[in-house]
């Protein structure tokens, strides 16, 4: 049995506050075994009937990491692309991935074939596979910073395109690409607060009460 005391709760709340999406990386490496040791942590997330359908991909074959940057960067085009005016002027201010600097690159999928849990729990709503693999993430998100690693999701990516570079299982659904490293700076804002992209908004905004 394990308690929990009022300073590691407000340790833990300090943990989500200075979580970030990390976009700018120190070139240092990360210590032997450390995306290994966030691998296991993240396996110990709900999933939907226990079916750990979370599979990861380690990138580290420069072809394989420069074939996601140039996917990147033709995708982020198309994305500036689709803004005018002082939006488009603004997104293309942002740096929306740290793939040129980052030690660390992985990929996360979705087994949406895997029978483990035997489909409890997916019959009505198949993407449960996918949250379960987001909520996957969420905690390994989290147990970097607790360790001083940054972590940043990049979606601005095709998933057929990344399916072809990481030759993985058709059958499985890319849901992420990480770039981990340690951060150039710690902050308690996101970065596209930051940059007047969006601001972050209070809970009372999404609550209904019924
Ligand atoms: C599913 C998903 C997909 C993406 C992101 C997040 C999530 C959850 N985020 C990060 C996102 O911009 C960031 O979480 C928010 O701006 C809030 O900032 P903090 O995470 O609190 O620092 C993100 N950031 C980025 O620079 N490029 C990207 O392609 C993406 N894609």
């Amino acid at each position: 049995m394990v308690e929990f005391d009022d300073a590691f709760r407000q340790h833990l709340r300090e943990l989500f506050v200075w979580r970030r999406d990390v976009r700018r990386f120190r070139s240092d490496s990360l210590p032997e075994g450390a995306i290994d040791r966030l691998i296991e942590t993240a396996c110990l997330s709900p999933s939907v009937g226990l079916s750990q359908p979370w599979r990861f991909v380690t990138v580290d074959d420069n072809a394989r990491r420069r074939a996601v940057i140039d996917d990147f960067k033709a995708c982020n085009a198309d994305a500036l692309n689709a803004y005018a005016g002082e939006r488009a002027a603004r997104y293309a201010t942002l740096k929306l991935s740290g793939l040129e600097q980052a030690p660390g690159h992985l990929a996360v999928f979705a087994d949406k074939a895997s029978d483990i849990g035997h489909g409890l729990g997916r019959a009505t709503m198949p993407e449960t596979t996918e949250y379960s693999v987001v909520a996957a993430i969420t905690a390994m998100w989290l147990a970097a910073r607790a360790e001083g690693i940054g972590l940043g999701w990049v979606s601005i990516l095709t998933p057929a395109r990344i399916h072809t570079i990481l030759d993985v299982p058709g059958t499985w659904k890319f849901i992420a690409y990480l770039c981990i490293g340690y951060p150039e700076v710690e902050c308690d804002q996101p970065e596209l607060e930051q940059a007047k992209w969006e601001q972050r908004r209070g809970a009372g905004e999404f609550t209904l009460r019924r």
